[in-house]
Formats: C-alpha cells, structure tokens, sequence
C-alpha cells in the first residue's frame, strides 16, 4: 500500500514568526497512532534550517518550494538542492505551475530539477497540470501525457518521485475541480506512469491532488482512488485549516 501525504506549500508567504504553525501541527499529531502519512511543510526557502529543526523528532518533515538543477555554481539568488538537503530538508516541489509560468520552466528544465533533487537525496514533488484554456479546449489530457513525459526522468525508485496534479484553474481560486475529473486526471496518470516505469514503480509513485483543497472537501477529493494524498496552499498557512485536512487523509 502507498503511504499517504499531506504536504503544505506556503510560496512566498510566512515569517519566522510563522514557524510556529509547524510547532502546533507537530503538537497537533503528537499522540496520533497514525504511521501510513507523511506531513511534509515546504516554507519559503530561508526558514528552512529553522523549519527543519522545529520538525526534528516530530511526525513532520520539511521540503523546498524549488532548486536549480546545477549542485553549485555562479546562479545568483539560485538554491541547489544539496543546499536544501543540508538545512535537514527532505523533499522539493518541482514545475509548479506558478514557476512554469513566471520563470517559464519548461518539462526539460523540470525534469532537470528532479534528477537534481534526486541526485542530492531529495524526494521531488513534481508539479503537472493544465490551464483553463486548455481544459475548454479538449486537451486536458494530451497536456497532462506531455508534461509528463517531458519532466519525470528514467531512474525513479518510486519512493523518491511524487507527482501533484494541480489544475492551473483550481490554484487559489476557490474552484476545485469535481472527483469525476480529479478521477479521470489522476487515472490517466497513473496508467501512463505503469506503462513507461513498470508495474512496480509505477504504482509505487504517489499522486497527489493540488488546487483550492479545503476541509471542507477534503474528505471527498481523498475518496478518489488515485488520490493519495494534497498538496495545499492557502489552507497549510494555518493549523486550525491544515490539521482538519491531515485528519481527513489519515481517515480516508
Ligand atoms: O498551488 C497550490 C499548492 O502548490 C494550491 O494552492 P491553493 O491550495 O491555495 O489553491
């Protein structure tokens, strides 16, 4: 069986005085019996050691928002990925939509990324998804099939790749999208993640679903089969909104 993970992306958002969110949830998961779901709190890169160390000896662990995919070099204002590792971080998010978009990344840049990730240890947290205009076109899927070959490399173990479906449209809108496309997306996935890796790696990947996840529809979206878990923005800024949300994966 897959474990589970809620995994909390603040963007730029958050001062020290924040990291007492990640404080409160450890708290929060303290006397939880559960072991199948990992909590995975990625803040903006200079609260990382800090987050790290607030984490340690907790049920939560820390990741990235991004890395370079060089492991040093003359990249000004650039975060490689050993770095991260080195704060006691974890995991990295990859090709999330905000940086395709603002920083034009493209899938060779974020496969690039991934293998970085990789190389230094890191789980990456692959970031897919597709815009409004290209869900009212009909293309939903052809998008999803090239942005996935295009940025998951070769060499996945399966533990170290999780791949989040995060509808551009869904992203701070509000505008989650329904189960039955949330199913039809994370299906797709999933089968064309067997058919290139295999059976066993490809079902070992973890897919999770981004966009407007609340705790409201928390328990709906975590009924869908291929869902194993969220990655979420607005409401992982607040225990009080993250901790029902963690509740409803552990429960699902
Ligand atoms: O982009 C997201 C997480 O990476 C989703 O953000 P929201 O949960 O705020 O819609």
């Amino acid at each position: 069986m897959r474990r589970k993970m809620a995994a909390g992306n603040w963007k730029m958002n958050g001062s020290s005085a924040a990291l007492g969110v990640i404080s409160e949830l450890a708290a929060a998961h303290a006397d939880s019996t559960d072991t199948d779901t990992d909590i995975v709190i990625c803040p903006p890169a200079p609260l990382l050691f800090r987050a790290s160390e607030l984490a340690r000896s907790s049920a939560l662990t820390i990741g990235a928002q991004d890395c370079h995919s060089a492991p040093s070099g003359a990249f000004t204002g650039d975060i490689a990925a050993p770095m991260i590792a080195d704060t006691g971080a974890t995991h990295v998010i990859v090709g999330h939509s905000e940086r395709r978009d603002a920083y034009h990344e493209s899938n060779s840049d974020v496969r690039a990324k991934t293998m970085a990730a990789w190389d230094a240890g890191l789980t990456a947290i692959l970031c897919i998804g597709e815009s409004a205009a290209t869900r009212e076109a009909g293309n939903t899927l052809d998008i999803i099939a090239e942005q996935l070959s295009g940025s998951v490399p070769d060499g996945t173990t399966g533990g170290n790749l999780v791949v989040a479906y995060e509808p551009v449209w869904a992203i701070g809108t509000g505008a989650v999208a329904t189960t039955a496309q949330i199913n039809e997306v994370h299906d797709f996935i999933r089968t064309r993640l067997i058919q290139r890796l295999g059976d066993e790696v490809g079902t070992a990947i973890r897919l999770l679903y981004g966009g407007s996840v609340k705790p409201g529809n928390a328990t709906e979206i975590f009924q869908c089969a291929n869902v194993d878990g969220a990655l979420v923005g607005g409401a992982s800024l607040k225990a009080q909104d993250f901790t029902p949300i963690i509740h409803a994966l552990i429960a699902s």
